[in-house]
């Protein structure tokens, strides 16, 4: 058998304007790309328009373009030298008190942020110009608009450059020939470094009334050159930034308003990722103040996937960004344990939020009867009446279990002081009305303080950490049954665990309702902390009464001038506080290590992944509500995720949030999507799927073998994958059940063929791997294989999920090998040959 040599990419279609086949509902690009340019062997710049060689008039626009990029970068040199010096000065200048170190730490953290901006728009500066209709503009206005990556200033203060996320730079995203929006002209310019290797231009003046001029228009798809190229580039394992590419329908919703919820549902390949990141990077520009110190926290669905995308803000000059997911929310847990199916979508559901609850509630115990406690010479009985009172008074005290527990305490104490002075009262003449209320107060403070009263209370109503609470209700079946009497035998029988070492994601949300319910008590911290303090200023004090001593000493010995010294300017107290002077963190660190920090703006990837329980975890880190959800229902796989927005938001947002659609896919080649959509409609035939934006001519292909060969064969198709056609990246995408077996086997016939992510952290960067499909959630690749897609769809019960989700991942070419017969819904590959 031959490997299948895959035709390259073919845009199908007359050259520019670009078509849109509306029978098809397809998009066909142009053949030719206008003014696309490739440095020759010798590295000169050679332009090709349509297969012909450019002419002068070309070359002489490259050239001018190349004299204002050139000013550019010249002032971007400039900015940079400016803000190291200031940001040399700033780390010079300080008083020493601990708000001058404060004030310093702020500006350095500004200079760094601003340098780090600096250095992420070295590359691709200024990709477009904008050509304006002089009747269109006012005398005051300029005809031209550079378009980049930073707003950029001539030393006049002339805008010289319009950052792509400024009002003004939204008709090089928007414009089209129905709707120009005073546009000529729309240029896209290519650099590498900082040399001008190409342009691309698009007249926006209609000059016919053609059909398809028109539609394309309407189609609102722009720069189709740049755009094209940008889609049929080799993927590297890292996801790139858009910003010289975006499309109207996404522009709208990056640019939506900040506030309230923006739902916006997609299918594969439809941007819905890119656009979340340009949003993120968008309200940072736009809402600085307001975002800079409550952040804004990007989820995504495993750290596989927050590492694919993590060079896109940073790559836009944004670095306040916390990325995170559900798993790595909670401080100091790393959710790393992957756990069955059916237990993560029984932690998932919101009916655990209430056992939790009551497992809370469980732990405030009432004895029996009495519980006995010897104390002094006697013994005090810790009563049943009494602890109910207790507990009744603290629970109304409405703080969470660990704070009220001092109520319960306190209240104890009480009745045990009261005990013990009836008892003593009883045995001296008198009776009990010779003891008065300090002499109970002094019995009250040694209750406190003996440690058998203590560890008594301490049974009834324990301290507790979140990660204790959930390890003693997992590992016992009566603390289930007492806290779950709802849920069948059978059911809390998964989530019986015990010796328990590791968390894992669906276990976060419920350690994050567990400290919501237990709450932190801080009052021992506290008081170590001020005694920390007061030993601190005890300790300045000292070296100042020494700086004192040897003051009047050096005056006396010499009778010099009376020197300025440190206790002149500053008290001990102040001292203490330079001692301890916080190092200055920034936002997304102060964020990370604080459960209760809630952002400014929440963006959640892959949002049809989280539980109910996931959401409510989210929500209280979002008391605004001020949200961008981005997600396709149809790519469900947790078993406690959703299939609708709707059912989803409503306990949070009621209807109160707005659904925006991306249609178009940008990633999958249309030959791939004809498959998917067979898939797609066994899903649920309602569904739409977006359309492709190109044909590779490649179709998707199908190879039975034999059970004993697969990894054999794998390793001989994948070779001739990764040598043919686009080349690129290659992933063999896999069922979980199936994954460690097989990475052994092809492992054993080739080492280091297929690095298999049999860790949580698989290196997208090598140029083949093999991930299970869940892993492959969110990503994209050159070249895929998927392996036995009879095993995916059997492996859970969202298997067509995780199937459409594995045929959607290429950008170029699909092979399927299988060894049982391939689920219908497959039929449109065809044989491979
Ligand atoms: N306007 C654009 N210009 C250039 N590339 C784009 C544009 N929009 C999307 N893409 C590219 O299309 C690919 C798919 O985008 P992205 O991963 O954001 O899609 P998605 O909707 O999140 O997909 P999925 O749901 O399948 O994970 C990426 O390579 C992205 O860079």
């Amino acid at each position: 058998m031959s490997a299948r040599v895959p035709t390259s990419t073919v845009f199908r279609g007359s050259p520019p304007p670009a078509r849109l086949d509306w029978t098809a509902h397809r998009y066909r690009a142009p053949t030719g790309r206008s003014g696309v340019t490739f440095p020759d062997i010798n590295g000169r710049i050679a332009v090709t328009q349509g297969g012909i060689p450019i002419n002068d008039n070309i070359r002489a626009a490259i050239a001018d373009e190349q004299r204002y990029l050139t000013v550019l970068y010249q002032r971007l040199d400039d900015f940079w030298a400016e803000t190291k010096d200031s940001m040399a000065r700033a780390l010079r200048e300080t008083d020493g008190t601990p708000q001058g170190l404060s004030e310093r730490d702020v500006a350095t953290a500004k200079y760094a942020d601003r340098l780090a901006a600096l250095g992420a728009a070295e590359y691709g500066l200024c990709f477009g110009r904008l050509d304006f209709d002089p009747a269109s503009r006012s005398a005051a206005e300029s005809l031209e608009l550079y378009i980049g990556r930073m707003g950029v200033y001539s030393k006049d203060y002339e805008s010289l450059l319009i950052d792509w996320r400024a009002p003004a730079a939204r008709p090089f995203y928007l414009a089209t020939a129905v709707a120009p929006d005073g546009v000529q002209r729309r240029r896209h310019i290519r650099s590498s470094r900082r040399r001008v290797t190409g342009i691309d231009d698009e007249s926006l003046v209609l000059t016919g009334t053609s059909a398809a001029d028109a539609v394309s228009a309407r189609a609102g798809l722009t720069g189709e050159s740049a755009l094209l190229a940008a889609l049929d580039a080799n993927r590297t394992g890292r996801m790139n930034d858009i910003v010289e590419t975006i499309q109207a329908e996404q522009d709208r919703i990056i640019r939506a308003n900040l506030n309230g919820a923006l739902v916006v549902q997609g299918g594969p390949g439809t941007g819905k990722t890119a656009v979340a990141l340009h949003r993120a990077a968008y309200l940072l520009y736009t809402h600085r103040e307001r975002l800079a110190n409550s952040g804004v926290l990007v989820v995504g669905p495993n750290t596989t996937f927050l590492r694919y995308i993590g060079q896109v803000l940073p790559s836009l000059g944004e670095t306040a960004v916390s990325l995170s997911t559900i798993g790595n929310l909670f401080p100091g847990v790393r959710a790393e344990l992957i756990e069955a199916g059916p237990v993560a979508g029984l932690k998932g559901q919101l009916l655990m939020a209430g056992v939790v609850q009551t497992a809370v509630r469980n732990r405030q115990r009432v004895p029996a009867g009495y519980i006995e406690v010897p104390f002094e010479r006697d013994s005090l009985r810790l009563l049943k009446d009494d602890a109910l009172t207790a507990r009744k008074r603290a629970r109304s005290s409405r703080q969470p279990h660990n704070k009220a527990r001092a109520t319960f305490f306190a209240e104890m104490i009480n009745f045990l002081a009261q005990q013990y002075a009836a008892r003593m009262g009883a045995n001296v003449v008198g009776g009990p009305n010779l003891l008065d209320e300090s002499d109970l107060g002094e019995i009250r403070t040694e209750l406190r303080g003996d440690s058998q009263i203590l560890a008594a209370l301490d049974e009834l109503w324990p301290r507790l950490t979140p990660q204790q609470l959930l390890s003693d209700l997992y590992a016992s079946d009566a603390a289930l049954a007492a806290a779950a009497p709802k849920l069948s035998a059978a059911e809390r029988t998964l989530l019986r665990r015990t010796g328990i070492t590791a968390w894992s994601p669906a276990d976060v949300p419920l350690l994050d309702e567990a400290a919501e319910l237990l709450g932190v008590d801080d009052s021992a911290a506290k008081a170590r902390a001020q005694r920390q303090r007061d030993d601190e200023v005890d300790y300045a004090q000292g070296v100042l009464d020494i700086i004192e001593g040897s003051r009047s000493a050096d005056f006396e010995d010499d009778g010099e001038e009376e020197m300025l010294v440190a206790s002149d300017l500053i008290g001990a107290d102040l001292l203490a506080g330079r001692q301890d002077a916080e190092i200055q963190t920034t936002t997304v660190e102060r964020a990370a290590a604080d459960r209760e920090w809630t952002y400014g703006h929440l963006i959640v990837d892959e949002a049809q992944e989280l539980s109910p329980m996931a959401w409510r975890m989210l929500m209280r880190r979002n008391p605004t509500r001020s949200m961008t959800v981005v997600g396709d229902v149809a790519q469900t796989s947790d078993p406690a995720g959703t299939t609708s927005w709707a059912q989803a938001l409503e306990p949070y947002l009621g209807d109160r949030w707005h659904l925006e659609n991306l249609t178009v896919n940008y990633r999958t080649p249309a030959e791939i999507m004809d498959v998917a959509n067979q898939v797609l409609a066994a899903i649920d035939p309602q569904l739409i799927a977006p359309q492709s934006v190109r044909e590779t001519g490649s179709a998707p292909w199908k190879l039975r073998v034999e059970a004993g060969f697969l990894a054999e064969s794998l390793v001989r198709q994948a070779t001739a994958m990764a040598a043919g056609g686009k080349k690129g990246t290659l992933a063999i995408l896999v069922g979980h059940e199936q994954i460690s077996g097989l990475a052994a086997a092809v492992e054993s016939l080739h080492p280091g063929f297929a690095p298999a992510s049999t860790n949580a952290d698989p290196d997208l960067e090598k140029p083949i791997v093999m991930l299970t499909t869940l892993q492959a959630k969110g990503l994209e690749f050159d070249n895929v294989i998927v392996v036995e897609p009879a095993a995916i769809v059997r492996e859970s019960d969202r298997g067509i999920n995780d199937l459409y989700v594995a045929i959607t991942r290429p950008t170029q070419q699909l092979g399927v090998i299988h060894t049982e017969d391939l689920p219908t819904m497959l039929d449109g590959l065809v044989d491979y040959a």
